[in-house]
């Protein structure tokens, strides 16, 4: 049977071949005379006829495409630069090391694989229907990565399950780019496919790239979060390795840092991680925010507090420990706390950064100079020598006491005596910066005492305990603090024992004996691990004379230079 079909149709083989068959489907299907007319008026459907034309078109594509034997030619080259480098030594393998480091060589490659991974199919979407609006758009970045790292961090859509940039660094090569923005998905980087992939390994794989790196980046309509700028300084008060830390999505992307370094935070966009670059750099590298280094600490503070209850369960030291009448001085010592173990102070610290800002130094009223240091390692010793080197120049404070004033004393120049109603009154008034009780009566050393010294223009020298530096650690104070630090134990053992040097203890002098440098060395290493992030300067009293120096030096830079400080001092 012939089906009146136009010619144009006609022509196409595959809806003859329909047709031909329509009369053997109809005896062998058909069993009513209307489900023939229907088969007959599908077929002859226009529908039908452009669909089979369709599928043979598609079908001649598929047979006659050329297909590239790889669509990574530049991995394969670049992995394959890497093994021959090891014989280079061969001709054969020096001229093709040559070759594939030709940046023409490097364009060809590039350009082939840009060609192959394109699937030159038809444009079925476009006979289907118009496109998803929302679908991704492919974009090409080539970059030319040196020794310094990409700048880029990865992380795993878990909805997608694509790889996608989650930070670009300041100052680093993706972001002088200009090409790359947060959100994109990685789809492919010199041919080596991303997606499913885990963001660790690729990370690892982006180090290891060297030379020209394509990339091949899915990004959305949506525009990518700016990142958020800022100029904050801050002084870290912690060590940072990148490499030993197990959460930074990137340790190559890392910034390390010691304890005291400041460092310019260029971007807070991500709460756990901050982009920061140290002064004269121009490269950002990721930091823990301190949110997370917060967190951090107090995990380790809760570890160390159980050890070193632990410890104290074992040797009971006294929280009060009362130092006497030195010989040398008329003033009695008012190392009136054991230095370490008050953890009133060191529990309400968590250091991890501190705002600071420059400040410029000012004539007239100068930062006071606070020596920190161990019991007996000769801040008293160093504080007389600087004192005598420019006299008039620098003051320490007068004491306040409850003893009785002695027939030989002065008030206002060994102490200032007041009865002991009113030293507690000034004490619950938080007057005093330090205080102790010895033999019944209480010393102390007032604030007012040190702002007296600081407006009277002159260079007021402290040498408080440790714990006193919460209350001098203020805008109205401003003090600048030096760690006076012990020697190892053998040169302070050699050094003391030279100068004759004498162990002063309840008005009583003697030698000093094996245990006491082992105390000083100690402390010393104690109090540097727990204050040294409120050190501005540290000096080793090892030598007499350099250490005096050294601090007749420091003094004069504290008063003449910028110094960072608190970013509410200024
Ligand atoms: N570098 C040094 N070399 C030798 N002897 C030193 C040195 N530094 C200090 N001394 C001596 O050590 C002794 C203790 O020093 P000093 O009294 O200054 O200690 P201190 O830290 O002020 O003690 P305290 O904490 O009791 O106030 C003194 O006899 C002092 O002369």
């Amino acid at each position: 049977m012939n089906l009146p079909l136009k010619s144009r149709l006609l022509n196409d083989p595959d809806t003859q071949e329909l047709i031909q068959c329509l009369p053997q489907i109809q005896t062998q299907l058909c069993q009513s005379q209307q489900d023939a007319v229907f088969l007959r008026k599908f077929f002859r459907g226009r529908d039908i006829q452009v669909i089979m034309k369709l599928y043979r078109r598609l079908c001649l594509v598929t047979a006659q495409r050329l297909r590239p034997v790889t669509k990574s030619s530049v991995a394969l080259a670049a992995n394959t630069y890497c093994v021959l480098r090891h014989y280079r030594e061969q001709a054969e393998a020096e001229e093709l090391l040559n070759l594939l480091s030709k940046p023409h060589m490097q364009a060809l490659l590039y350009s082939h694989d840009n060609i192959a991974l394109k699937e030159y199919e038809p444009d079925i979407s476009s006979l289907a229907g118009t496109p998803d609006k929302e679908e991704e758009t492919i974009k090409l970045v080539q970059l030319v990565k040196s020794n310094e790292p990409l700048g880029i961090t990865l992380q795993l859509n878990d909805v997608t399950g694509g790889i996608e940039i989650a930070r670009i660094l300041h100052g680093g090569a993706a972001h002088r780019s200009g090409l790359i923005n947060v959100g994109d998905e990685v789809k492919e980087i010199n041919g080596i496919t991303f997606h499913g992939k885990d963001p660790k390994d690729m990370t690892q794989i982006l180090s290891e790239l060297q030379g020209a790196v394509s990339m091949k980046l899915g990004t959305r309509t949506r525009l990518a979060k700016d990142q958020r700028s800022s100029s904050t300084k801050v002084r870290a008060l912690f060590d940072y390795n990148p490499f030993d830390d197990q959460m930074i999505p990137c340790p190559h992307a890392g910034l390390s840092f010691q304890k005291g370094d400041i460092l310019y935070i260029v971007s807070q966009e991500d709460p756990l991680w901050w982009q920061a670059k140290k002064a004269g750099e121009t490269r950002a590298g990721l930091i823990p925010a301190r949110l997370l280094q917060e967190r951090r600490e107090i995990l380790k503070n809760a570890e160390n507090v159980e050890e070193e209850s632990n410890r104290r369960g074992a040797r009971s030291i006294s929280p009060c420990r009362i130092s006497p009448k030195s010989v040398r001085s008329r003033r009695v010592r008012k190392m009136m706390y054991h230095a370490v173990l008050n953890s009133d102070f060191d529990l309400g610290e968590i250091p991890t950064y501190e705002d600071v800002e420059l400040l410029p130094p000012n004539s007239k009223t100068k930062r006071p100079l606070v020596l920190i240091g161990a019991p007996k390692v000769g801040r008293n010793e160093l504080k007389r020598r600087l004192m005598v080197s420019y006299p008039g120049h620098f003051e320490d404070v007068v004491p306040f006491t409850s003893r009785p004033k002695k027939p030989t004393e002065l008030d206002g120049v060994e102490y200032h005596f007041i009865t002991r109603d009113e030293m507690e009154s000034a004490l619950v008034a938080h007057r005093f910066i330090e205080h102790g009780e010895f033999k019944g009566n209480l010393y102390g050393t007032r604030k007012d005492s040190i702002l007296s010294v600081i407006n009277s223009g002159k260079v007021c020298v402290l040498t408080p305990n440790s714990q006193a530096l919460r209350f001098l650690r203020t805008a109205e104070i401003k003090p600048y603090v030096i760690f006076i630090k012990s020697p190892p134990f053998q040169q302070i053992q050699r050094t003391r024992q030279r100068h004759n040097a004498v162990f002063v203890f309840e008005g009583n002098a003697r030698p000093f004996m094996s245990s006491d440098f082992d105390d000083i060395v100690q402390t010393s290493i104690k109090l540097e691990q727990k204050y040294c992030h409120l050190f501005d300067s540290v000096i080793i009293n090892e030598n007499l004379t350099k250490a005096a120096s050294e601090l007749i030096t420091i003094a004069k830079l504290a008063e003449t230079k910028s110094h960072w400080v608190p970013v509410s001092w200024v």
